[in-house]
């Protein structure tokens, strides 16, 4: 396996925000880190209070009126911190725990009394109102949630939610897994997290990235200490974050920047393919050629003359290609069926890079021999597998939310069935690379794109690009990580210079140019 080239630019690699990791991690080598970087356990308690209140004061910069709410753990000894420092600047600060005479433990204990001391307030949940305040803190759970939260714990979740008022979580919203980012079964919906020392695996992606509003990370100056010990399970990446894309030989010519088949089109669904293949030209392609139902030929070339066409003969149309895609718009009737195991059987004797969408994922799962497709796969020199939720779903026989329950281990497991790379579409797309070298190369998570892409054609348009970045020459793992993030940046100047709603997938087609070529 070829080992991934240095993707991330040099300020990139140095970021620690962008290293995720499980919650296991975090909890396993925090006392270690903060050991080797000189800071007490409590210490760094303060200061994660102290930086939640700076992220409170720097969002919400009027509000004097706090209604912080605790668990029993040591996230109740974060929010106990930043009680006290909101008290001490001037600020009206109420405190709402489960039983004003328990006493904590430990450090958190420390940090309630450190607030008793100080002359704050706490109340019983029971007396909750919060129609005296303008912001709820959340302090209740953080990554020591266990199972599903309590019913005591769930209404008042209930209740925060309810509210109309902003909220910011410390650590994770109350009630999130912190490695999935699933509610159990309910969770604080923040408007800002400030997450700690590193970012949580389910903040990232699916619902998790939703119901943590924008993250604020800090890694309370133990950073450094703290990523010596762990390793990374997942890299978050964003265009900003890569290296750019090597300018073209001044010699070029277009034979040199590869040839991509394009296959799908079946009657009446002209749509998609024609996205992929445009996409593909957009996104440097040198040629590209759709293999199409005869029907749906002049729709899929209509007012853009760069598509060649084909109908028949689909065997020279590959012995043609550098790369294949095949899905958007096939069908599964048996023009799709014969499409698709022809083209498999042509990549057994003749392997070619591949990138599979749509209905072609959806005819993969209906075959039974998985081993036989996963030997095929791992074979060619690159193989990319496009899935959204439902997509994901069938191919592992398993229901949409077993995959939205944990998006990272449902990208695995396609990437171990099949033997390619699999690309989990949705908010956090998700980028699980067949095993490398070095392991914490596997996973990627971007955090680019936004929820305007949610319409008809966006992944076809995905589908084209991974094709073009393939056909140019890129590994599979880097092809793929490259075209996500170019995909999302493109929607996210649509989106910012026209707004979410109503953005179409080929709106993306000019800014993804100019994004390619680094502008
Ligand atoms: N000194 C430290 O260890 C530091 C901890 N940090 C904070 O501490 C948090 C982790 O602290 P803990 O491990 O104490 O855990 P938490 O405070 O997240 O949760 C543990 C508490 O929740 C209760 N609990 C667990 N599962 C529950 C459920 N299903 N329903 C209701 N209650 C439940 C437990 O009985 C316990 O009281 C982090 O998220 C972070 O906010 C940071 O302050 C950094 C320093
Ligand atoms: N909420 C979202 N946030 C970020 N990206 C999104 C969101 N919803 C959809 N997208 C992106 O838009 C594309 C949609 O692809 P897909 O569902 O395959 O659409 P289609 O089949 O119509 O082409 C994917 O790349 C996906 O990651
Ligand atoms: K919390």
């Amino acid at each position: 396996m070829m080992t991934l080239p240095n993707l991330l630019n040099e300020q990139a690699a140095e970021i620690l925000a962008y290293k995720a990791v499980s919650s296991e991690q975090v909890k396993k080598f925090e006392p270690q880190a903060a050991k080797n970087a000189d800071c007490s356990m409590f210490e760094l308690m303060t200061r994660a209070g102290e930086a939640g209140f700076e992220v409170l004061k720097t969002h919400w910069p009027k509000v004097t009126k706090i209604a912080v709410v605790t668990g029993n753990g040591n996230n109740a000894g974060d929010a106990y911190i930043l009680a006290r420092l909101a008290l001490q600047s001037g600020m009206q600060v109420c405190v709402f725990c489960e039983n004003i005479e328990r006493e904590l433990l430990a450090d958190a204990g420390l940090a309630q009394r450190e607030w008793v001391a100080a002359g704050g307030e706490s109340k019983n949940f029971s007396c909750i109102d919060f129609s005296d305040f303008e912001i709820i803190v959340d302090g209740i759970l953080g990554t020591g949630v266990e199972g599903e939260v309590k019913q005591s714990f769930q209404l008042l979740i209930e209740k925060i939610n309810q509210t109309a008022m902003p909220r910011l979580s410390l650590d994770l919203p109350s009630g999130m897994h912190a490695n999935t980012g699933i509610p159990m079964p309910i969770c604080v919906h923040a408007d800002i997290t400030v997450s700690f020392i590193a970012p949580k695996l389910g903040l990232l992606t699916g619902i998790g990235k939703e119901l943590c509003g924008r993250i604020e990370l800090t890694d309370l100056a133990i950073g450094k200490a703290f990523y010596q010990l762990v390793n990374v399970d997942s890299q978050v990446v964003n265009w900003s974050l890569l290296n750019p894309i090597k300018s073209r030989p001044v010699n070029g010519n277009k034979g040199s920047f590869g040839k991509v088949l394009c296959i799908g089109g079946n009657q009446g669904m002209p749509g998609a393919i024609r996205l992929s293949a445009e996409s593909a030209l957009r996104a440097g392609t040198g040629l590209v050629k759709v293999y199409c139902h005869q029907s749906s030929g002049l729709h899929v070339a209509s007012g853009r003359p760069e598509i060649m066409l084909q109908y028949q003969d689909l065997e020279a149309a590959l012995n043609w290609c550098t790369c294949v895609v095949i899905g958007p718009g096939l069908g599964q009737d048996q023009w799709a069926v014969q499409k698709l195991d022809h083209v498999l059987r042509y990549l057994t004797t003749d392997p070619k890079s591949l990138v599979v969408d749509a209905d072609a994922l959806n005819l993969l799962a209906d075959k039974k021999d998985k081993t036989n497709l996963y030997n095929i796969f791992s074979k060619l020199p690159a193989c990319i597998l496009t899935p959204h939720p439902g997509e994901a779903a069938r191919l592992l026989k398993v229901q949409i939310k077993d995959i939205e329950n944990n998006r990272y281990l449902a990208s695995e497991n396609i990437s171990k069935m099949y033997g390619g790379t699999c690309v989990l579409k949705g908010a956090g797309t998700l980028i699980q690379t067949a095993e490398t070298q070095n392991k914490n190369q596997c996973s990627w998570v971007c955090n680019g794109g936004n929820p305007g892409m949610a319409t008809a054609g966006m992944g076809d348009l995905l589908t084209g690009i991974i094709s073009a970045f393939l056909a140019q020459g890129m590994p599979e793992q880097q092809a793929a990580i490259y075209a996500v993030c170019a995909h999302a940046e493109a929607g996210d100047r649509v989106a910012r210079q026209y707004g979410q709603r109503g953005m179409i997938a080929s709106d993306l087609l000019t800014p993804l140019r100019a994004i390619i070529n680094g502008l």
